[in-house]
Formats: structure tokens, sequence, C-alpha cells
């Protein structure tokens, strides 16, 4: 049985500013106490407590920077959290940063297969799945040649028609919704549909409000690293949209 517990959550990034520092920085910072400012934390997730059982569809709203990915990227097991603990029961599907971790020197059929394995296929579940995969990216010939020579465009097409090919119990996507052209958009929001009908519980991340009360029933909204709102869709996405609405508007590193 899905099943998403997620009990007092915090994540703290450390970043470590990577410019170049110059021999004649490196000689006045040995002087001067205090000039290396030294890596900076970033709270990204402050005790999120939360329960998503199998049915619910979940979408989770919030300005830029308020914690949405990491909260997608901890319940897929990308990171693990700094404070409090994380159960997700059920196999995991994630639809985000489809198009990274491609073989360029690979051709599009070898690359199906290296994908799909890390996917969790085995050559016997993918074999009845290839052809499917190949003839949705629409790559034809272009199956045959090095991924690295592909445009932008042909690299999302395969990259979504492989992340589209499983059936999670707990399906988790980030935006993905824009893949290829107009043409292959169309087939593209079909696959999603079907994708969403099936899984046992989804958690989507869309700045779009119609695509969020499009398929979901349930929305969290993100605030500052906290759940500000949690609510059936209607509601919460009433409220965000009338926050906004009426607060001036915002720096542009901020703007939603
Ligand atoms: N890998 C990382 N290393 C360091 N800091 C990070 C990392 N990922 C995110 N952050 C920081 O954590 C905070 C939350 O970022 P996150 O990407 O989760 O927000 P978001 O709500 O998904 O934003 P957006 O709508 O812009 O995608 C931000 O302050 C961001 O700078």
């Amino acid at each position: 049985m899905p099943r998403i517990v997620l009990d007092e959550v915090g994540i703290t990034y450390t970043i470590r500013f990577a410019h170049r520092v110059s021999f004649k920085e490196v000689l006045v910072r040995s002087f001067k106490r205090g000039a290396n400012p030294g890596p900076t934390r970033v709270e990204a997730l402050k005790g999120v407590t939360l329960n998503i059982e199998k049915g619910e569809r979940v979408g989770m709203i919030g300005r830029n920077g308020a914690g949405k990915s990491s909260l997608l990227k901890l319940m897929a097991g990308v990171y693990t959290p700094t404070t409090g603990t994380r159960t997700v029961e059920g196999s995991i599907g994630s639809l985000f940063d489809i198009s990274l971790g491609f073989e360029p020197d690979a051709t599009g059929r070898e690359n199906i297969a290296y994908r799909s394995y890390l996917q969790g296929e085995t050559p016997k579940t993918l074999k009845p799945k290839f052809n499917d995969i190949a003839s949705f990216s629409e790559l034809g010939e272009f199956l045959d040649v090095p991924v690295r020579n592909y445009s932008a465009g042909m690299v999302t097409r395969l990259a979504f028609a492989i992340s589209t090919a499983i059936e999670p119990d707990v399906l988790l996507i980030d935006e993905v919704f824009s893949a290829g052209d107009a043409g292959f958009q169309r087939k593209a929001h079909q696959r999603m549909r079907d994708m969403i009908g099936q899984a046992g519980i989804v958690v989507m991340i869309s700045h779009d409000m119609n695509t969020i009360k499009q398929f979901c029933d349930r929305v969290i909204w993100l605030s500052d690293g906290r759940v500000h709102r949690d609510g059936p869709a209607h509601e919460v996405i009433d409220e965000f949209t009338e926050y906004f609405a009426n607060e001036p508007p915002a720096p542009a590193a901020e703007a939603a």
C-alpha cells in the first residue's frame, strides 16, 4: 500500500562560495581575522510533517525558493533529511531532471536500455516496452545515432519517452508538462494523464495553478521551508492567488 510519512523533516544545505581566490586575497585573509566567511547554511525545509495516503493527488505550490523541489527530492530519496524521518512505501517514479544523465557517446537505443535499468527494469521487463518507448520518442533512425548529436528537443523527447514508461506506486513530478514541441506536447499530456490515473499516489510541483487544479485534490502551500497551508485544492489555490494578488510586487529573485 503506497504511503508517504514525513515527521518533523528538515533539510539544511551547506553552500561554499566557489569564486577563485587570488594569491593577494590569500595573503590578505591570512592577516585579517573574519575575512573568510566560510560555508553558509541554508535551511530549505523546517519541521515538515506530512501524511499522504493511497489515492491522493497532491500539488505543491509556493514561491521560488520555498522548498518545493527539496521536499520532492526528499520524498524521492535523492536527499536524506538533516533532521526528522522520512518513510515512503511503494515503488517510486520520479519525473524531474529527466534530461540529465544520458551517455553522450551511446546511441538512443543504448540509452533507452541504460536508463530503463536505472529505473528498475530488467532486460526481460524492458523487452515488451522497448518498441513503445522507441516509437513514442519519434526519433526514427536517430535512435542509432549517438545522443551527443541530438538537438535539445530530441533529448527531451527521448528522456520523456523513457521516464514515462514506468508504472510506479508513488509518482513524483516537477514541472515536466512542457516536453518537446507543440505536437509532442499533446501526446506528452495524454501520457502524463494516463500515468497520473494509474499511480497510487501523485505529488506534483507546478507554478501553473490550472495544472494543479486539473490534477490535484489536495494542495500543500510551502513558504520559507514550512507548510503554510495544507487542504482541499480549490481552497488553498484561491487563498494563494488572493494573497499574491493583494501583495506588493516581490523583489525579482523572490517572485513566483
Ligand atoms: N543543492 C542545493 N544546495 C544548496 N542550496 C540549495 C540546493 N537546492 C536548493 N537550495 C536552496 O534551498 C532553498 C529551497 O530551494 P528549492 O529548490 O527547494 O525551492 P523551490 O520552492 O523548489 O524553488 P523554485 O520554485 O525556484 O524551483 C533555496 O534557498 C535554495 O537556494
